[in-house]
């Protein structure tokens, strides 16, 4: 590393830190010494330790102004290409000279006392893809930052900023949040992908995904004649559907009650139908589930089917019906209650709506899965289903889903590694379990997501939903993404599975969230990895607990072959469920040899 760029170096950390009024204990940083070759604190640099590519000093107890003296170098200003300075306690403003820095992908700065307005030239540095400004003093309006075309992440809740948010390209962003500023104005469009959380605390932002709606302009004579054409049009079309919906009015009216009777969500009073009148007489569980699906050949079941789980020990049919539910979610595919009933025992019931399967089939499909039992893939205990609504029964399982561990709230309680690695395990395991034995039923899970694992009592790893989804509604994976050529492919649900484990072992590794579908977190980590970032992409609270970088890249390796946009070159879930095992093995060696 060139001369100009030590002494800024020193001179740049010095002003920072000599602020704080502490000597801050810091390896490495100073003139005798090479930033790169001696392994400055908090610099990263190129494989050949010539250039200076990262700069990290976060909760580094550093004060002041900030000063931008290491973009006046233009070695440095070349190469430079992460800035962070998280929680510290620099203040000021940011000085129209960080452009000089041409090169930044990444300016991090949440967390300091940092005023003022952004500076307009922000908005040059056209290689930006994530800025980090949360928790700061910043006031009056952003720069035009929606001329910065790559930008994947903007963080600046938690200021004082105003006047309209830019028109950004929400469709590359994966992280955004504006919450608690004084934005006002309308919400740019982002397709519903960012909530109410991202933009919540601004008093004057209108419009989706916030309730309040935006005040409408008059409209334009141009508009007048459009919007009249759309009347004609849409009358028309008013017509023919008001003339379908009455004619399935008719048709539903006469099925309601029925299903209405059934749904133990409704909680209604009816009379049971024939399977619980055998269960009250005393005939065996299995006995039952045999008996009904035998005899009900007809359009519209109305009994609940029991399952062989022995944990159903006691329960009947209207105790479900009566007891009081808590709506715990409402997904894509349907709702989900917790059911309590009255003897203690406590229920998930699924309630499915337009899966377009026909009754037989499903039951058929129940009945088989029943058949495949694992320790860690959570069995149904009964089902119910008509033609428009599946209901399937679940115990309850209290400590939550592996969503919940990687995004809840935790107090302090660390995630650790080892954990995340036994979790990834257990759950390659059950699904190659699951796969084997019901590979010819063509039965996969479908819909496999972090929510949809929980924890047992035991906090192991237990799959839950397993073969819910119809197959041709599980295929959302677009075909854009597999491309033409692996139509065939993409026809397999179990190649679907193995994309959708490689995104929970990427989201054990980042702590990311999925925010809005599974691509856009795989597609982030594709693109980290080609800029030969690898180890950004790791949550910061396994690289800082120490969690080794060897298993971690080899875990990632794993997740990057199940994301591989081509369903055929997607290893098999044997091959994946082995490889993860063998780190595991890996681990549990060194932790031998360590202790
Ligand atoms: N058996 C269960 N015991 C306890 N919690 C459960 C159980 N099954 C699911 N949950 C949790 O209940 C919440 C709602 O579940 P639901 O299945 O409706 O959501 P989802 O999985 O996000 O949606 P979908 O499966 O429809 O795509 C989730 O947080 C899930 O982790």
């Amino acid at each position: 590393v060139d001369v100009d760029t030590r002494s800024i170096l020193a001179n740049f950390f010095g002003a920072l830190s000599s602020n704080n009024g502490v000597s801050t204990p810091i390896s490495g940083w100073n003139l005798t010494s090479d930033p790169c070759k001696d392994r400055w604190t908090g610099i990263f640099c190129d494989s050949k330790n010539t250039a200076v590519r990262k700069i990290y000093l976060d909760k580094m107890n550093l004060a002041g102004p900030l000063n931008v003296s290491i973009c006046y170098v233009p070695s440095l200003a070349a190469s430079l290409s992460v800035l962070s300075l998280i929680n510290n306690n620099i203040s000021g403003e940011i000085p129209e000279e960080i452009a000089n820095c041409m090169h930044l992908t990444r300016l991090y700065l949440s967390g300091n006392q940092l005023s003022g307005k952004l500076p307009q030239s922000l908005a040059r540095l056209n290689n930006l893809k994530g800025i980090g400004i949360s928790d700061n003093k910043f006031t009056g309006e952003l720069p035009d930052l929606a001329r910065i075309t790559g930008m994947e992440m903007f963080l600046a809740e938690n200021n004082q900023l105003s006047g309209k948010i830019p028109n950004f390209e929400f469709s590359n962003f994966l992280l955004f949040n504006v919450s608690f500023n004084n934005f006002s104005g309308s919400i740019p469009r982002n397709g519903g992908k960012f909530s109410v959380s991202s933009f919540m605390g601004n008093p004057g932002l209108c419009g989706p995904p916030l309730p309040n709606k935006c005040p409408k302009k008059g409209p334009s004579t141009d508009d007048i004649l459009m919007y009249s054409g759309y009347f004609i049009l849409g009358l028309a079309f008013l017509l023919f559907v008001i003339v379908k919906i009455m004619k399935r009015k008719r048709e539903e009216k006469e099925k309601i009650e029925r299903v209405n009777k059934v749904a133990a969500v409704d909680i209604s009073d009816n009379k049971l139908g024939p399977s619980s009148a055998e269960y009250k007489s005393g005939v065996s569980r299995s006995e039952i589930s045999m008996t009904s699906v035998d005899a009900d050949s007809a359009m519209v079941s109305t009994s609940l089917i029991v399952l062989t789980s022995p944990v159903i020990n006691g329960l009947k049919f209207d105790d479900l019906l009566k007891a009081p539910a808590e709506l715990l979610g409402r997904g894509k595919h349907g709702s989900l209650y917790k059911v309590i009933c009255d003897n203690g025992m406590v229920l998930a019931v699924k309630r499915i709506k337009d899966w377009t399967i026909s009754i037989n089939e499903f039951k058929l499909r129940m009945q088989r899965l029943d058949q495949v039992k694992h320790p860690n893939v959570l069995p149904a205990i009964a089902f119910y289903c008509s033609r428009k609504e599946k209901l399937l029964v679940y115990e309850y399982l209290q400590n939550g889903s592996l969503f919940r561990l990687l995004h809840g709230t935790h107090m302090g309680v660390r995630f650790e590694w080892t954990s995340r690695l036994n979790i990834a395990a257990t759950i390659a395991e059950a699904l190659a379990f699951m796969h084997q034995e019901l590979q010819e039923d063509g039965i996969a899970h479908g819909n496999l997501k972090s929510s949809n694992v929980l924890l047992n009592k035991n906090l192991e790893a237990c799959i839950t939903e397993y073969g819910l989804m119809a197959d041709e509604e599980s295929q959302s994976i677009p075909n854009n993404i597999t491309g033409p050529e692996s139509k065939a492919n993409v026809m397999n649900p179990f190649k679907e599975d193995i994309y959708r484990l490689g995104v929970i072992l990427l989201q054990l590794l980042t702590g990311k969230l999925v925010q809005n579908n599974e691509f856009d977190l795989a597609k982030w980590v594709h693109s980290v990895i080609s800029e030969e970032w690898t180890v950004e992409v790791f949550d910061r609270s396994l690289v800082q607990e120490g969690a080794s970088e060897e298993r971690m890249l080899h875990l990632l390796q794993i997740a990057i072959k199940c994301t591989k946009s081509k369903p055929e070159e997607r290893p098999s879930i044997n091959q994946v469920a082995v490889m993860i095992n063998s780190i595991k093995e890996d681990e549990e060696r060194s932790v031998v040899l360590e202790s």
